[in-house]
């Protein structure tokens, strides 16, 4: 494994062997102001969910199309009309900041990520997300488990939170996303000429990880690095519901020119992508698409930190991961969800990470 610092000048090739999808494409983790081109004229979709909704099967049809349309070509979509009030992202983000910045590190390393079922789950210390790159954010993962909802047996608060009043915002949160999963889901199944309904059941009180991403203001040290705010990546899992952030950086790897997008979406709205599960059970059909975290384009922003909170959905460990029906040539072999899921994020975390079953 090379150095963390050298993962500053890495690309993702070097890692390879741990991918359980295809993955041809070559790319900085960090961006390279000297190597890497920008697409500035592709626009990732607007997807409206209000027709899913509330325009009967029309609209369901209507919607499926577009979002498959803008998943199968570049991975990523935007929604809108999703019916969350974006009045919770709001206070979700001063709730962040409050975490990060006032909570002593001491307590908050008692809440070290450690691995549960498939996921990486607790807090993330600045530069320790990854053994790869030393990203310029600390992370908080919090998986189903983490939240007092009905499904939950013997929850305990104080497991998972440093302290009270944090976890109802955000399991308010956690619920207005899981009422978009199946409508997602639907209709990524429909554009396949799949039945609709057939994962249903699985992602029914499915896990997920509710990550909340703090990036502090950028020292004058940690700008001369050259680290970036988070290294290039795919998701693994299959999609994350991103709502949009108000400081930018993200960008997207477009692999039909090898150029990088810039993302940033009306505030409100939220930002869909698909990841490896998806890639896998629908035979590449679906991408998991490549993105990272820069630095904001105006340097005036780099004193402002900057939150996201992506909520990744995942299949339960026991789960198998299994090619679509019809989707032909059948590519992949059925893969329990925790040795896919393990197998690729060993390559963060060690290959002792690695779960065999
Ligand atoms: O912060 C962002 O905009 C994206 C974060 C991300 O890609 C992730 O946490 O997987
Ligand atoms: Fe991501």
């Amino acid at each position: 494994m090379a150095k963390k610092e050298e993962g500053i000048n890495a690309v993702n090739q070097q890692f390879n062997k741990y991918e359980g999808v295809n993955k041809a494409h070559e790319y900085n983790l960090v961006e390279n102001k000297t190597v890497d081109e920008f697409d500035n004229d592709f626009v990732i979709q607007t997807c409206d969910m209000s027709e899913f909704f509330n325009d009967g099967e029309a609209g369901k049809v209507a919607f499926a199309k577009k979002l498959g349309s803008a998943l199968e070509e570049i991975g990523f979509a935007v929604l809108s009309g999703h019916g969350i009030d974006t009045n919770l992202y709001t206070k979700a983000e001063e709730k962040i900041a409050k975490l990060f910045e006032t909570i002593p590190l001491e307590k908050r390393m008692q809440y070290e990520a450690t691995r549960y079922g498939s996921v990486n789950q607790g807090y993330f210390p600045i530069k320790e997300t990854t053994q790869i790159h030393p990203d310029l954010v600390e992370g908080w993962v919090f998986c189903r488990r983490a939240f007092n909802l009905p499904d939950i047996e013997n929850y305990k608060e104080s497991n998972f939170w440093p302290e009270p009043n944090y976890e109802p915002i955000f399991r308010e949160i956690v619920q207005s996303h899981e009422k978009l999963i199946l409508p997602i889901m639907q209709s990524v199944l429909r554009h396949l000429n799949c039945d609709p309904h057939l994962y249903d059941k699985k992602l029914t009180n499915t896990n997920f990880g509710f990550r909340l991403n703090y990036y502090p203001a950028i020292s004058k040290e940690d700008d001369a690095s050259g680290a970036g705010r988070m290294l290039g990546h795919e998701d693994v899992d299959l999609f994350t519901i991103l709502p949009a952030q108000s400081v930018d950086g993200l960008q997207v790897y477009n692999r039909a020119n090898g150029k990088w997008i810039r993302l940033n979406p009306e505030p409100g709205t939220i930002i869909l992508n698909t990841g490896d599960y998806m890639q896998r059970i629908t035979n590449d059909r679906l991408p998991s698409t490549t993105h990272r975290v820069s630095k904001p384009k105006e340097p005036r922003l780099h004193n402002k930190p900057r939150i996201t909170i992506p909520m990744a959905v995942y299949l339960w460990e026991d789960e198998i991961l299994d090619v679509l029906p019809g989707l032909k040539p059948v590519k992949y072999k059925p893969i329990s969800a925790i040795k896919f899921h393990t197998g690729i994020t060993s390559k963060y975390y060690g290959d002792e990470y690695a779960v065999d079953e």
